[in-house]
């Protein structure tokens, strides 16, 4: 015995010693020699030297939400096509770059699908496929038209309401007290209301101005929320697979569950409010009295009215035709998901952007922009204008369009998938004047066809920070788009033209913002009540807390007491103008 197990164990050292190098060939070969230098991404420049092997380094960046500071930074260093993981790239240009991946083609792939989905249905924001997506935003892209918009006189009431008396006495109480007012809080409730005016009617939708308390819990745990995104969004599988043995906890604490069933049964009483309005309608109870006062129920009636419709064309035989009510109860959970997804989205969005554009125009050096807001403004002569003469205020346009592009609210990535064949775009033979912007890095150079689902990024926080089309791309500076022609402008109608191709905040193509024009309207419209001829002189007293956010969204960070900018507001217009 001894013998045989002697024989046996020499017998197999030559054979292991023999196999072992293959095997680690094969392993180094296809493993890390293959990815490197072979692997179809293996021309496009690394972003970190593990980039080809895992994606370990850019999954530890957006679990702390710092992704998009150092993509920005590896885009500076290695130009507008980088690779970040073995199956993953971003591209930072237009030609060659959003223009191809965003045009459509690239479908948006599970990334949406696995956090923004509500009552366990997909709003079209998460849809991953174009089929569905464009049915769905044709049934609500009128109602956010900015003729619709500009006309709807249901909310030019809610507007006023809102604004002159909710906010304007909120904020004359707050300049009386000379307390440091908490900008993001009150300016958060100022959205949340506006758009949920528009969506559900006023009498329907939230009060969180003449709410605060309210308005502070709900900010404080829908943030909490936030950062356990990361799990289900990257780490689908690990997630479910914990879900399944009852251990998702573990990455995402109960209290998760809860908060987002919370958000589910506020919204749902919102829907069900506007239900009842839109029936009272029907029946006769109400009448256009509701529009007037603000209350009709804009893009909830929207997508209830096109759903029925859709309903009712599916039918070959009209005597199989369900009652309104019960298919609108069918009908309940689809249309509740779409409309949790637009406040949601609506909200937070736009009470970034007042934010950081009040504290930009609150900074001292930049006290002359103020200056010329106001001026600008109380030139309306009146403490009411319409959206339309608001909207033609060429020195407000311009602080606007440089907040949204210094602080865009949605500065990180926005994910896509590589169908097949896919290409970044862009021909082999260029011209001298595109090889020219190509050396300059505004032009993506042209790499080999991608394979199929390969995931493709571009972000915000990079486009609107090429050198070469916005001078001193880090300076708040709105006279940039602004004419040469007029007193405070600086850009050439040639610059004015580029700039706006590489102006992202909104995203572009078929799955660019549906809410633009409703949120450009409703924060032109809060500049003006602050700004304008009943207004406030505004100065910073503590903003500690104004560092960006690194994940998909830039809010402020806040300081140690969650504070993002405090500010003295000091009244300098007359009481009812
Ligand atoms: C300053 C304010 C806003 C900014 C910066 C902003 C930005 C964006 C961006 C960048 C996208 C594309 C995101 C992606 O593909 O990952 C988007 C989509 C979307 N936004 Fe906005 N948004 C704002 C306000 C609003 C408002 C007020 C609404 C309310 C209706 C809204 C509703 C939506 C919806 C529903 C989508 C998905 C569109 C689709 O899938 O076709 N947004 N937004």
């Amino acid at each position: 015995m001894g013998f045989l197990k002697g024989s046996l164990i020499s017998g197999n050292l030559p054979l292991t010693a023999s196999f072992l190098p293959i095997t680690v060939f094969f392993f180094i070969y296809t493993f890390i020699i293959t990815p490197y230098l072979f692997g179809p991404l293996s021309e496009i420049p690394n972003a970190h030297w593990s980039a080809p092997l895992s994606s370990l380094w850019i999954l530890n960046l957006r679990r702390k939400q710092r992704e998009t500071f150092a993509v920005h930074a590896a885009h500076q260093r290695l130009g507008p096509v980088i690779r970040l993981g073995p199956n993953e790239i971003s591209v930072n240009s237009v030609e060659g770059g959003i223009r191809t991946v965003y045009a459509g083609g690239y479908e948006k792939g599970d990334w949406y699908k696995n956090v923004f989905s509500n009552y366990g249905t997909m709003p079209m924001f998460a849809m991953p496929e174009h089929g569905m997506h464009s049915k769905r935003k044709r049934m609500m892209s009128n109602i956010y038209a900015k003729s619709t918009l500009q006309q709807s006189t249901s909310l030019r009431v809610a507007s006023k309401v809102l604004l002159q008396e909710r906010l304007l006495p909120r904020l004359e109480k707050l300049s009386e007290t000379g307390d440091p007012v908490d900008w993001y809080e009150v300016v958060s409730a100022v959205t949340m209301d506006f758009v949920n005016a528009y969506i559900f009617g006023l009498k329907n939708g939230s009060d969180f101005l003449r709410e605060p308390e309210k308005c502070s819990a709900f900010l404080k745990s829908y943030k909490d929320r936030q950062t356990y995104t990361f799990w289900p969004q990257e780490l689908r599988g690990l997630t479910s697979f914990l879900q399944r043995i009852g251990l998702a906890w573990i990455l995402v604490p109960k209290w998760v569950d809860e908060a987002n069933a919370g958000i589910e049964k506020w919204v749902l009483e919102m829907c069900d409010n506007a239900e009842r309005t839109l029936n009272a309608i029907e029946e006769g109870d109400e009448d256009e009295s509701s529009t007037k006062a603000g209350n009709y129920p804009t893009v909830y009636a929207q997508m209830r009215g096109a759903l029925l419709k859709e309903h009712s064309k599916s039918l070959d035989d009209s005597t199989l035709q369900l009652p309104v009510g019960e298919t609108v109860r069918r009908q309940r959970l689809e249309i509740a998901s779409e409309m949790l997804d637009h406040s949601m989205a609506g909200f937070d969005t736009s009470g970034i952007t007042i934010t950081y554009l009040t504290w930009e125009l609150s900074r001292p050096h930049n006290k002359r922009w103020q200056d010329k807001l106001r001026d600008e403004i109380t030139g309306l002569d009146t403490p009411t204008p319409t959206p339309k003469a608001i909207d033609s205020l060429p020195i407000l346009n311009a602080i606007l369009m440089e907040t949204l592009r210094l602080h865009a609210a949605i500065p990180g990535n926005q994910p896509r998938v590589t169908p097949a064949k896919a290409t970044l775009g862009g021909s082999p033979y260029f011209p001298a004047e595109i090889a020219a912007a190509r050396i300059k890095h505004t032009i993506a150079p042209i790499y080999p066809d991608l394979p199929a689902n390969v995931r493709v990024n571009a972000q915000a926080w990079s486009l609107h920070r090429n050198p070469h089309v916005f001078t001193e791309p880090e300076v708040w500076n709105p006279a940039r788009w602004l004419p040469d022609s007029s007193p405070d402008g600086e850009s050439s109608d040639e610059q004015l033209k580029e700039m706006s191709r590489w102006f992202w905040a909104f995203g572009s193509g078929g799955r660019m913002c549906v809410g633009s024009n409703l949120a450009m309207q409703e924060i032109k419209a809060v500049i003006c009540l602050v700004w304008g001829p009943q207004g406030f002189e505004t100065k910073v007293v503590g903003d500690a807390g104004m560092g960006h956010n690194g994940g998909y969204l830039a809010e402020p960070l806040g300081d140690e007491n969650g504070k993002a900018v405090m500010l003295s507001l000091r009244k300098v217009g007359g009481v009812g103008g």
